[in-house]
């Protein structure tokens, strides 16, 4: 058995590992098992074009993270693709979020105003003022108590349309914000007394967040707070375990209101001991950053000419050649390039012990009685 994403093979605790697959021979044939490190944190790309199986892989990946001591996985599910891991004793969430969880300059571009207009502006501030008011009283932001135990008073929309009413400003103003807020409201995804995001990693049970039919930018704002939270509770000591966030579709998820926590977890999230797993049929419309901060990238089969020059970027001077011409076409294979063994390797994705849910529809397996 090989591991990959530590240096050190020897002495590999089955239990800090998570079973891959197992390496492609050349004539086809399976080689020796291939696992992953889960002792450290990592950060991970897994790309690939619609039907190779990056789903699969993620859910792969999320399985064994289920089954391995110290963790605790997280998965973004845009596509409603995840409910299998049930099967694997996880818990699949309409995720709520606490509205002060979304940092006050961040509103007016979630709810489509802009921060420099008049009710951009407007929305910042009361925001602001909802969510001091709410510390003052004993509310913190992401928490369950406040410092010195008072019960927590978190902001809520209500809370803003309260400070809203209260605002120094036209009425015309005002009322474009209360729309931009009851559109808010409307996606159902705040709840000033969600859990806390630390409670997603309290014990190892999967957590699925299932946002299929929940907006773009809604599931953006959720991301975001998912991420941002995941990061603040290791390094506020809120929890043990090693949190992983597993991103599916996550093309989706950078350039928007969730970008900046998303870079966060890239470029910093190890160090507390946060892992980020990005998985993307779009390779091209991921920033560079994603790319060359990954310790791991697993790549299934790609042909979009944007889609291979960012594989380019990752091509490191231990691998000869070009990776576009080493990656495997078959469903399932993967080229995995590994950082810390400084290789590259061809591997065949496992089969999943849980149902996976994704893949197209297909008429020809329709039961007609
Ligand atoms: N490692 C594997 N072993 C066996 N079958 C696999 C494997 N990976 C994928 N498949 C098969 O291929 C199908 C497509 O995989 P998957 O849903 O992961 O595609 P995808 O690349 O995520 O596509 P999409 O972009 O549409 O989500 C799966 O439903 C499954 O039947």
């Amino acid at each position: 058995m090989s591991v990959l994403g530590r240096e050190n093979n020897s002495d590999a605790d089955e239990s800090l590992t998570v079973r891959l697959g197992s390496f492609l021979a050349r004539d086809g044939s399976d080689g020796a098992a291939v696992d992953l490190d889960v002792d450290s944190p990592h950060a991970a790309v897994v790309f690939g074009k619609r039907g190779t199986g990056k789903s699969y892989t993620l859910g792969v990946l999320a399985e064994g993270l289920a089954d391995s001591r110290g963790v605790s996985p997280v998965v973004v599910d845009p596509m409603g693709v995840f409910g299998g891991l049930t099967a694997a004793g996880g818990r699949i969430v309409e995720p709520t979020v606490r509205p002060g969880s979304i940092p006050a300059a961040v509103w007016p571009d979630l709810v489509g105003l802009d921060p420099t207009s008049g009710a951009g502006s407007l929305l910042w501030r009361t925001v602001a003022d909802a969510v001091d008011d709410g510390k003052g009283r004993g509310g913190k932001v992401d928490g369950d108590t406040a410092a010195g135990g008072k019960p927590s008073v978190p902001a809520s929309i209500d809370s803003f349309r309260r400070f809203l009413s209260e605002a120094d400003a036209p009425d015309s103003t005002r009322r474009t914000v209360r729309n931009h807020l009851r559109l808010a409201e409307s996606w159902g995804i705040f709840d000033a007394d969600a859990p806390s995001v630390s409670s997603f990693a309290a014990d190892g049970t999967p957590t699925v967040l299932d946002l299929a039919g929940v907006p773009e930018t809604a599931s953006a704002g959720v991301v975001r707070a998912v991420a941002r939270g995941l990061y603040d509770a290791r390094v506020d000591g809120d929890v043990d375990r090693l949190p992983w966030l597993l991103v599916d579709e996550a093309h989706a998820f950078f350039g928007g209101v969730a970008d900046p926590a998303l870079r966060t977890l890239l470029t910093r999230g190890r160090s507390p001991g946060v892992s980020f797993v990005c998985a993307t049929q779009r390779p091209g419309a991921l920033p560079s950053v994603a790319v060359s901060q990954s310790d791991l990238l697993v790549t299934h089969r790609l042909t979009a000419e944007p889609d291979v020059e960012r594989l380019a970027e990752a091509e490191a001077t231990y691998l000869a050649g070009d990776l576009a011409s080493r990656l495997p076409t078959g469903t399932g294979e993967a080229l995995v390039v590994d950082d810390a063994t400084e290789t590259a390797h061809t591997v065949r994705v496992r089969r999943r012990r849980t149902p996976h849910e994704g893949g197209s529809p297909s008429a020809s397996e329709v039961t007609i009685d």
